[in-house]
């Protein structure tokens, strides 16, 4: 008798250095940033650039940042990501959950090895990116299939598109921030995504006529820029302000942690705080919905950081928002997110002998 397919769920985050130290960031920057959809330039160029301008300087600017923000647990990121794991295995007690990283440990491929090892021949694959960029789901969903295909038996995937719009993930951010915003009483909200390079926006415009061509390109999302991570990013910041009753102009959309010279998608976090407080804003709150998990990105750069910045420039107080992190409600949502991209063994009838409505041989 065949045996009932069994179902096992693979989390995929971006990954972090091991330790807060310039060897340790200086492996993980160097995976990381080889990465032809992360430095999407010809192989000499990104070779030149890595190894003379960033590898050479970056890992002891970077692992002093890390240390800041690290924890008895180690990184944020890693730290907040097995929490989700173990908080999800314990509201999906049916499926087998394993958690892995794009770059570093634990890997695509040990995550597959360990869900194969339990029999899981079906595997949903969560890339945590809410919004689509090819520098981040792209390359992990690239990794994952090289990984998959290794072994001589393959598993049968299905990968979760980005939710960035999902109503139980916009639910989600809504309920963790209802909260914060009712004590911090901000008098204005910001919505700070991760920065990308503009020339990468271009490239995933199969028409290569409407990203970033006019203003206004990303406020609707069409056939054109459906894989934009801008336009992604601005339907999750518009679905969350409706959501929290937000005015427009109480609010303000903008992309963090840009890398180098080219030009990255604007308008920039740490120049519109400034202009935020010289226009008279004291009380600034800062979600960051392009992360799912706390990170250096959020806790370093808007917690440390950009709170220095705003209030050097006048505001009275910046309080970033937490993450979804392990909250119960993100867990509750990111369940239904896998449940609905499952495939069910039934969800297709299928006509045998006994199944089928007309009989197969009159
Ligand atoms: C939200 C998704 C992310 C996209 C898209 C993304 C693109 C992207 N990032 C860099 C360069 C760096 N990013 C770094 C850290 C970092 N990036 C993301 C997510 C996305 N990046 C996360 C979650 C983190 C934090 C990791 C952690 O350990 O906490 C870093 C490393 C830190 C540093 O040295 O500043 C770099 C570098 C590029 C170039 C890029 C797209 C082209
Ligand atoms: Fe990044
Ligand atoms: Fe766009």
């Amino acid at each position: 008798m065949r045996p009932e397919p069994k179902l096992g769920v693979l989390l995929i985050n971006l990954g972090t250095p091991d330790a807060p130290r310039a060897p340790e960031v200086r492996r993980y920057l160097r995976e990381f940033l080889s990465d032809p959809r992360v430095l999407d330039i010809s192989a000499v160029g990104r070779w030149l650039l890595l190894h003379l301008f960033i590898l050479p300087f970056r890992p002891a600017r970077s692992a002093a940042a890390y240390r800041t923000v690290w924890g008895p647990d180690g990184s944020p990121l890693l730290h907040h990501s097995r929490r989700l794991t173990e908080a999800l295995r314990v509201a999906m007690p049916d499926v087998d959950i394993e958690l892995a990283m794009r770059y570093g440990e634990p890997s695509l491929r040990r995550g597959l090895d360990a869900l194969r090892a339990r029999g899981c021949d079906r595997i949903v694959a969560v890339p945590l990116y809410p919004q689509y960029a090819a520098s981040s789901t792209g390359s992990s969903v690239e990794a994952l299939y090289r990984a998959a295909g290794e072994p001589w038996n393959t598993p049968f995937l299905t990968i979760v598109p980005p939710f960035y719009d999902h109503p139980a993930f916009i639910d989600a951010l809504a309920r963790v921030g209802a909260p914060v915003l009712e004590d911090f009483r901000p008098d204005h909200v910001m919505f700070s995504f991760h920065g990308l390079p503009e020339r990468q926006v271009k490239k995933s415009d199969p028409s290569g006529a409407h990203c970033l061509a006019r203003p206004g390109c990303c406020d609707s999302i069409g056939v054109n820029n459906r894989n934009c991570y801008r336009a992604h990013c601005v339907a999750t910041a518009g679905a969350l302000r409706d959501r929290l009753g937000l005015r427009r102009e109480a609010t303000t959309i903008c992309f963090q942690s840009r890398l180098g010279r080219t030009p990255w998608i604007q308008p920039f976090t740490d120049v519109e705080l400034v202009a935020l407080a010289h226009r008279g804003v004291r009380r600034l709150a800062v979600f960051c919905p392009a992360f799912v998990a706390d990170c250096l990105e959020t806790l370093e750069e808007i917690g440390i950081r950009a709170a220095e910045a705003f209030k050097a420039a006048g505001g009275e107080d910046l309080r970033l928002v937490p993450c979804l992190n392990d909250h119960p409600v993100w867990v509750a949502a990111l369940a239904t997110i896998i449940r609905e991209s499952a495939p069910h063994p039934r969800a297709l009838p299928v006509l045998t002998d006994s199944s089928s409505a007309a009989p197969l041989s009159a």
